[in-house]
């Protein structure tokens, strides 16, 4: 082939492509038409195919983009949009719902979860599963696909991202939570408060049979974004919880009469708003007592520790802010962060309104202190950026603010004021009546076994009284925790006579092994390492300051009453120093760490 020849085919063939392509114009440029003497027709030919094409080509396109802008206005214009945070109760309430109403089946890509009380929306499995494997795990679908379904006449199209961790540092501290996305397809903006209520009513009613928990675990900041962690617990019927005869129902109608009393609040001028404080020693059934008391009214409990590192006043701030309407916001051991600071001039505002900031466990007391002890950490938040959330949580909302703590004498007047802690419940160790009434939870007549012969119902019920009765007198009053004596009946739960009869000599090898117990931690001869006779320590503005152990129970004292001598003699109801023990620091020693301190 010479070379005319194969310019031409190449011609020929670059001129069919770009035809094709539409591109004949610029085509015929290249394969020379223009200069081609003879081919002036085929030429002009070319280049009105090739406008016509173009111009055809433009016209397909703008067409496409009017079409694409007219179906976004009327998407706009003839739908409506939301978009559902993780980690705000909505997109709870959502999840939930569509989880009910089956949207995700026709998802083919899930993650696999054991079953626990951490909540996750799994989707039932297909029928056919082998019975009973379903109860173990999740299937949780990964939502990420578009899904449209219809609800009430109006079509839906729903997507989910996923939570996302990132290692950038963004407002949600390394975690870009999932979102829902919504859309409806209709004009009524009324479908989407109906939708949303639906949802909200579907998950209460879910939700009756259990508790629902949310908690801080994680410094994840960000709007919607506090509450990471949602756990359900089974629901605890108030009559399990044994306190004194009334309490229980009494604060039951309490928190009931100021939910329903929201308009009376409104009308009065007086804040939404109400707090109760439960105070008593460990293992007395406060934590138990919110928990019943929010099955039984249907409320979610948000509960936060203020000992968590990452809690600090504006963590607190958002977390109470982004608390829904009737809901209880619970904060435990309330003293952890304040009994601290009111000794050793950390974090409280009436000592200088700093953070509470790190003490050290044992630090270099002259007393044989072990050095190398790691840093207790503490709260960051402050006294008054307590109360300013105290003050402003649910002015509008009516949310119950609900706050525990084993030593209500730690606690700063300023946060017990009415208006701020409304009622104060005090919890004492177990009475001889209530020991009686945890014997009978214990073995119930319909299902407790007693020995030696057939009993009828009548004798059976007569004679586990008679048993509760004698469990209880041979327990001292007051001397054990409902939890201490709920450890002891578990051992013996099948043997009602063998409870009754043992707790006795349980109950007097218990107050022996505490007595030793104090004895061993408080006398420093007997403890090479004394750890928990020193606790706390730290600088302090108006002194030296540091921390007692009783037992496990670390006590904060202000060192500079112990040189001065004036010791308390108990915190908390425990005496810090018992009869013929020597005190664990010395005035001597104290004079010596305050010298060095104020060097
Ligand atoms: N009054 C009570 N009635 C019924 N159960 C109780 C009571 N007190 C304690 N218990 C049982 O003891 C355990 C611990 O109770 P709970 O956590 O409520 O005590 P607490 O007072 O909150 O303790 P802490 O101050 O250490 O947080 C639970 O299993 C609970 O069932």
């Amino acid at each position: 082939m010479n070379a005319p020849e194969t310019s031409e085919l190449s011609g020929a063939w670059m001129s069919g492509f770009s035809r094709v392509m539409g591109l004949s114009l610029i085509a015929s440029v290249f394969t020379g038409g223009w200069a081609s003497p003879g081919g002036s027709t085929t030429t002009a030919s070319y280049v009105f195919d090739s406008a016509r094409l173009l111009v055809l080509g433009t016209l397909l396109e703008a067409g496409r983009r009017f079409f694409q802008w007219l179906v976004e206005r009327c998407r706009l214009q003839y739908s409506i949009t939301a978009q559902f945070t993780e980690g705000d109760p909505t997109f709870e309430w959502i999840v939930m719902f569509m989880t009910e109403k089956k949207i995700w089946k026709r998802s083919r890509d899930f993650r696999i979860n054991a079953r626990s009380s951490i909540r996750r929306w799994g989707i039932e499995i297909a029928e056919g599963t082998a019975k009973g494997e379903a109860a173990h795990i999740d299937l949780v679908p990964t939502y990420e696909l578009p899904h449209l379904f219809r609800w009430n006449g109006v079509w839906i199209e729903t997507k989910r991202s996923s939570t996302v961790v990132t290692t950038q540092l963004s407002s949600f501290g390394g975690f870009n939570p999932g979102v829902i996305y919504l859309t409806m397809y209709t004009l009524d903006i009324k479908a989407l408060h109906n939708f949303i209520e639906e949802a909200r009513l579907c998950y209460i009613e879910r939700g009756r049979a259990s508790v629902i928990l949310h908690t801080a675990s994680q410094p994840n900041f960000g709007p919607g974004f506090v509450w990471n962690c949602v756990k359900r617990k089974l629901r605890r019927p108030i009559s399990s919880i044994i306190l004194e005869d009334g309490v229980m129902e009494s604060l039951v109608a309490d928190a009931r009469e100021f939910i329903e009393m929201e308009n009376w609040y409104i009308d009065a001028g007086i804040p939404h708003r109400r707090g109760y404080l439960l105070h008593g020693p460990p293992g007395t059934g406060k934590t138990s007592t919110i928990h019943a008391l929010a099955g039984e009214l249907g409320l979610e409990i948000f509960s936060l520790s203020l000992s968590a590192g990452f809690v600090d006043d504006a963590f607190l701030q958002q977390a109470a802010s982004s608390i829904p309407k009737k809901a209880i916001f619970l904060i435990e051991d309330i003293d952890c962060a304040f009994a601290t600071a009111a000794r050793d001039g950390y974090g409280s505002d009436s000592l200088g309104g700093q953070g509470i900031g790190t003490g050290f466990l044992g630090s270099g007391f002259p007393g044989g202190a072990d050095l190398a002890m790691p840093p207790l950490k503490r709260s960051s938040v402050t006294l008054s950026g307590l109360l300013n959330v105290i003050d402003g949580i649910g002015s509008e909302e009516g949310v119950l603010f609900f706050a525990t703590t084993n030593c209500i004498e730690h606690l700063d007047p300023a946060l017990l004021r009415p208006g701020r802690i409304d009622r104060k419940v005090p919890y004492e160790l177990t009475s001889k009546s209530q020991a009686a009434s945890l014997f009978n939870r214990f073995f119930p007549a319909t299902h407790a076994t007693l020995q030696n012969g057939e009993w009828s119902a009548k004798e059976k019920e007569s004679r586990l009284s008679t048993l509760a009765q004698e469990f209880a007198e041979n327990i001292p009053e007051h001397e054990f925790s409902t939890a201490e004596l709920q450890g002891f009946l578990l051992s013996c739960k099948r043997e009602p006579e063998q409870a009754a009869m043992s707790v006795q000599a349980w109950a007097d090898q218990e107050i022996e092994d505490k007595h030793h117990k104090a004895r061993f931690t408080r006398n420093p001869q007997h403890d090479a390492r004394p750890r928990s006779t020193f606790g706390a320590f730290g600088p302090a503005s108006d002194g030296v300051s540091g921390a007692f152990g009783a037992g496990t129970t670390s006590t904060t004292v202000d060192l500079t009453t112990v040189a001065s001598g004036s010791v308390p003699e108990t915190v908390c109801g425990t005496p810090l120093t018992p009869p013929h023990t020597p005190p664990l620091v010395s005035k001597e020693n104290v004079n010596l760490l305050a010298a060095a301190g104020a060097s």
